[in-house]
């Protein structure tokens, strides 16, 4: 499978750029970053480490998405919107990995996963995936007699809060108490907040140093508390999940799928 890295000197992209090269049935046929950025015309594996791949970084992805079969896509929401219409046009596979998007952002994915295929999730890690179906069970089985609480550290160079996978998480919470996690999410708490109302499912975000990522979810109940969680020690998971990704959905049909569609763990 011909790929292409976006954003291909980010922190997510040098990992993507290795996890292709080392990857049986995939080559990396494209590396790009935005216009003015340092990277562009250094070679993809140089930045990635993985040594020379004779693959320059460009900032023009019309002709690289045209040559290939998939794009790897973890950089920010505006781009990401961009990238899915290029890879529309040219009927690729695009899997994003992205965070911070918003409600528009989706509308605009959907829109482009007309003529792609595209696979977006907020944490392409095994498991991540295999943790909010434990937690949409526990969620389901404690009722709201459980106090739900997410709680997310990541580095300090980290720009959106909460983390897709906090929010990931959340939306498995309210699907196990079949509620809306847009109105029953408490994403901020500050000053005389008053008494936790029951059902509300609450966000705490911390940064700091070098944290790839850890995601708590707690249900705390009447004398006793349980806890699920997830400790990110490599970006390669991540990097991992997004290739296997791209090939599972090399010979599928258009359309908007998620991780668990991959591995196959909904249902
Ligand atoms: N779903 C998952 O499993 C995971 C998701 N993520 C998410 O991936 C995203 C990237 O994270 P991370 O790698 O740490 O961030 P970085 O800032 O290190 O990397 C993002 C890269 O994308 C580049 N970029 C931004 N806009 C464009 C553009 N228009 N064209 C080309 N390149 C562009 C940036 O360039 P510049 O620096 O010039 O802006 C940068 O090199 C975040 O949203 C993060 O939350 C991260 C890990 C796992
Ligand atoms: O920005 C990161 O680093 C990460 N972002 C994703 C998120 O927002 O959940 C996934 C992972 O936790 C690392």
């Amino acid at each position: 499978m011909r790929l292409v890295v976006v954003g291909a000197a980010g922190r997510m992209g040098r990992m993507l750029v290795k996890a292709v090269a080392e990857t049986e049935g995939c080559r990396l046929v494209g590396a790009i970053e935005r216009p003015g950025s340092q990277a562009v015309g250094q070679d993809a594996g140089l930045l990635a480490g993985t040594g020379l791949l004779d693959v320059p970084v460009t900032d023009d992805p019309l002709p690289v998405f045209a040559q290939a079969d998939g794009v790897l896509d973890f950089t920010a929401p505006a781009a990401t919107v961009a990238f899915a219409a290029l890879a529309a046009q040219a009927r690729i596979v695009h899997v994003i990995g992205t965070t911070g998007l918003q409600e528009p952002d989706f509308a605009r994915l959907e829109a482009a996963a007309r003529h792609a295929r595209i696979v977006q999730s907020g944490n392409m890690s095994l498991g991540v995936n295999l943790l909010a179906g434990l937690v949409r069970r526990a969620a389901a089985a404690l009722g709201e007699d459980f106090d739900i609480e997410i709680v997310e550290m990541h580095h300090r160079m980290k720009v959106d809060a909460p983390s897709g996978t906090a929010l990931l998480l959340g939306e498995a919470a309210a699907e196990g108490r079949k509620v809306s996690l847009n109105e029953r999410s408490v994403r901020v708490r500050d000053g005389h907040t008053g008494a936790r109302r029951a059902g509300d499912i609450g966000f705490a975000t911390l940064r700091g140093g070098t944290v790839v990522g850890e995601h708590n979810v707690i249900f705390a109940g009447p004398g006793e508390r349980l806890e699920l969680a997830h400790r990110a020690e490599d970006r390669g998971i991540f990097a991992r999940g997004a290739v296997r990704a791209a090939l599972w959905a090399f010979d599928r049909k258009p359309g908007y799928y998620t991780m668990a569609d991959v591995l196959g763990l909904d249902g």
